[in-house]
């Protein structure tokens, strides 16, 4: 039987860091100009300090300016907006996110429509969405700009193929569908409502998972050769009783990702694969802001 060619975020992930390492001490030596990302995590949810953690790291390991915010859990919105001001404000703050999903009684919305468009480096801004929509400038969500760069590497020109995203989201699925169609793709969007979703799966060249079901995508889902990227970060007990009891999780995608890499041409791991990815493009979105905040590029 053939096997999947493995689409290896670590690898990919690691090159990108290395581009905007080198794009950042290019921008301080030619122009004076430190990137800076301010990560602001309101509350102790263990899976987002890991991710803060990482986007903190990175960056500084990239010469980036970077600050986190941590922000207790009961913290009242209208702090939160005067730090989000605070930072639209700050000249060595070039990228602002703001971990989510936040707290229950914090207004998301708000907070995200409170970030400087200009410094909105997760692209969640409906201002930015609609640039992205207009097929203009914009800051582009970060999960979606990692899947594209993995399509690329892997397919070169995607003109013409056809995809199918599965999931609606305002952070992954719909940008990701702007993005694919943008490169000349025939889109797709399905979702749990689709009638005959494996139908509809199976006519895609390129399938992007982001539906946040482990493992829901099944091998007789996916047409033989396709490229299968999938989002999904679902972590699930252990089968092994002696683990789950131990309270023990595991991360798996949205992919059955054994047997559908007995059809597929290429696919991406979970983990080691596009969430490595949606890390090293927060750093070059935010090299990105302080290019077009400098006047840099347009
Ligand atoms: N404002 C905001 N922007 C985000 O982009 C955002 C967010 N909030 N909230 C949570 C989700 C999730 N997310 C991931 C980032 C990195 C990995 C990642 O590095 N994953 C590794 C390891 C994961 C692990 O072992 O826990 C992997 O897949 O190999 C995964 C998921 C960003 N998100």
């Amino acid at each position: 039987m053939s096997q999947a060619q493995i689409i290896d975020g670590k690898v990919t992930a690691e090159r990108l860091r290395a581009e905007v390492a080198e794009e950042v001490a290019a921008l301080k030596a030619q122009h004076g100009l430190q990137p800076g990302l301010a990560v602001v995590l309101v509350g102790e949810d263990p899976a987002s300090q890991v991710y803060v953690r990482s986007k903190g790291e990175h960056s500084k390991a990239a010469g980036m300016h970077s600050v986190t915010h941590r922000l207790p859990a009961d913290v009242s919105q209208s702090d939160l907006l005067t730090l989000v001001r605070q930072l639209n404000a700050d000249p060595a703050i070039h990228g602002i996110l703001v971990q989510l999903p936040l707290p229950k009684g914090l207004d998301e919305k708000a907070v995200i429509e409170t970030i400087d468009p200009a410094k909105d480096v997760d692209g969640l801004h409906v201002v930015n969405a609609g640039r992205l929509a207009q097929g203009l400038p914009s800051l582009v969500p970060c999960t979606p700009l990692g899947c594209m760069i993995m399509l690329r590497e892997t397919l070169g020109d995607l003109s013409g193929k056809r995809a199918v995203v599965v999931g609606r989201s305002v952070l992954v699925g719909k940008p990701v569908a702007q993005l694919l169609l943008a490169a000349d793709c025939t889109v797709t969007i399905a979702h749990s409502r689709t009638q005959d979703l494996a139908a509809v799966c199976r006519e895609a060249d390129i399938l992007v998972a982001a539906v946040g079901r482990p493992q829901m995508i099944k091998a007789d889902w996916i047409k033989p050769g396709a490229t299968v990227i999938d989002v999904g970060i679902n972590r699930v007990p252990f089968r092994d009783p002696v683990k789950a009891a131990e309270g023990k999780t595991k991360l798996v995608g949205d992919v059955a990702y054994k047997e559908v890499s007995a059809v597929a041409g290429a696919i991406t791991p979970v983990p080691g694969g596009v969430g490595l990815m949606t890390v090293a493009c927060l750093l070059k979105n935010t090299v990105t802001a302080a290019k077009r905040i400098a006047g840099l590029e347009p």
